[in-house]
């Protein structure tokens, strides 16, 4: 892809230093003091868990000193047993000697400021939203999982993926058994959900608007796509089918995805196909240019003028429903148009279908503006553009007897009733 679709890492940083604990901190934590019947974890409100140590013991109440230096004494049913230091990072929780839910917070946490995001619970594959784009999902990291197997390698997606793709070559999946998250999983681990995803093998990736879902699934297919391929690149904008599988991606997410509170692109294809809530996504696209450099800018300008676009969203109802800035994002800067137009060419769009699928939602952006007013003494209302849209965009009007549409020649006024 022109410009690096985002997610495609470049492999310039060995991507094992976010996989592995470095040796130094690892030696300091086993070298911590710890008893296996009296080092535990308590609970407190703010922090979740703080670790202490038993000092004394009356029927259902305990002593412990914290780690804070306070002493403190509690129920018993408010203290978990703390894991022995081997434990730390673990890389499946399930190996742990206490299975309990500090232990497992602990050692996701533990995980997370070593941005090793990915932990398997068993069959689970527990995932920690970086929020920033690592260096574990290059080439490298991908051929790395592909001849090693998973025991030798950090917890990572692409050995889970990896797995899956074995077992699905050997016929194990064969009817597509479904596996489904234990409900109320994310109660358990006691963490704002919306933070974790969780993947099973091939059936499941579930977790909250924003955990990290798509990003995930995107990485999975990018992996099959990387150990699939032939590793050769083609100049030809049409590529082989993985290239067309990964490039699926940037069309679904402009047609597809919105703004949420949690996720400022979140996966929306449901609710867009069931009440159009989203059609905002590409004519952001298509707006959106302002920053680019000058082979990008004479594309988004060509395209913007034979829509009859204007470069601010503001301009448009359909983009303008809530925010149309984003804290750390550009869309001129991240290519996000070049990257659904090679997309298109990738997928096998021909020019003149590419040009009509940005008609259609320059027309649709243009009809957002449209007006609604009653006719004097009539059952009618009449739509009335509010700026010049583009030949052949059509305009509804509504009437007792049902709608009828107007279509407006070059260059706005609307004439040429049809119904
Ligand atoms: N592995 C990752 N590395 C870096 N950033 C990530 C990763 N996973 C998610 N993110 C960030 O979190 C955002 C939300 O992730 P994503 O869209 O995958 O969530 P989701 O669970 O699919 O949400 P929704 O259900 O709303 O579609 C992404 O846009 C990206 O900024």
């Amino acid at each position: 892809m022109p410009g690096g679709y985002r997610g495609e890492c470049g492999d310039d940083v060995d991507p094992m230093l976010f996989l592995t604990p470095p040796d130094k901190e690892r030696i300091e934590t086993m070298n911590k003091p710890y008893d296996i019947k009296r080092s535990c974890w308590v609970k407190d409100e703010t922090e979740g868990f703080i670790a202490g140590e038993i000092q004394s013991e009356q029927s259902d109440q305990v002593t412990m000193k914290m780690v804070t230096n306070q002493t403190v004494t509690v129920k018993k049913d408010d203290i978990q047993q703390m894991n022995p230091p081997k434990f730390y990072q673990v890389r499946d929780v399930e190996d742990m000697t206490f299975l309990n839910e500090a232990g497992v917070l602990d050692n996701l946490c533990q995980c997370y400021i070593n941005m090793k995001i990915y932990t398997y619970s068993g069959l689970f594959c527990v995932t920690i939203n970086p929020y920033k784009w690592l260096p574990i999902y290059g080439s490298r990291v991908a051929k790395m999982y592909k001849v090693k197997t998973g025991t030798e390698m950090p917890s990572h997606l692409f050995s889970i993926s990896d797995n899956a793709y074995h077992d699905m070559l050997m016929g194990v999946l064969g009817g597509g058994a479904a596996v489904t998250a234990p409900a109320g999983q994310e109660k358990f681990f006691h963490l704002p959900s919306w933070y974790v995803t969780y993947l099973l093998p091939i059936s499941t990736c579930s977790g909250e608007s924003s955990a990290g879902k798509t990003e995930n699934t995107k990485k999975v297919t990018q992996y099959f796509a990387e150990i699939r391929g032939t590793g050769k690149q083609s100049s030809d904008r049409k590529r082989s089918l993985e290239d067309q599988i990964i490039q699926a991606n940037p069309v679904l997410e402009a047609f597809g995805n919105a703004k949420t509170i949690r996720n400022n692109n979140s996966s929306r294809f449901g609710p867009w196909l069931q009440h159009g809530c989203k059609i905002a996504a590409v004519p952001r696209a298509l707006v959106d240019s302002e920053a680019s450099a000058a082979v990008r800018w004479e594309l988004g300008q060509q395209q913007r003028e034979s829509l009859l676009l204007v470069l601010s969203p503001k301009e448009y109802h359909w983009v303008n429903q809530s925010v149309t800035m984003v804290d750390n994002m550009d869309d001129g800067d991240d290519d996000r148009l070049e990257w659904v137009d090679v997309a298109f060419d990738v997928l096998g769009f021909s020019t003149e279908e590419k040009i009509s699928v940005y008609r259609l939602t320059g027309g649709i952006t243009h009809f957002g503006n449209v007006k609604f007013k009653q006719k004097p003494r009539q059952e009618q209302t009449e739509g009335t553009p509010q700026r010049a849209a583009p030949e052949g965009t059509a305009f509804g009007s509504f009437c007792a007897d049902g709608p009828k549409v107007k279509m407006l020649p070059s260059g706005g006024g609307a004439s040429n009733v049809c119904v």
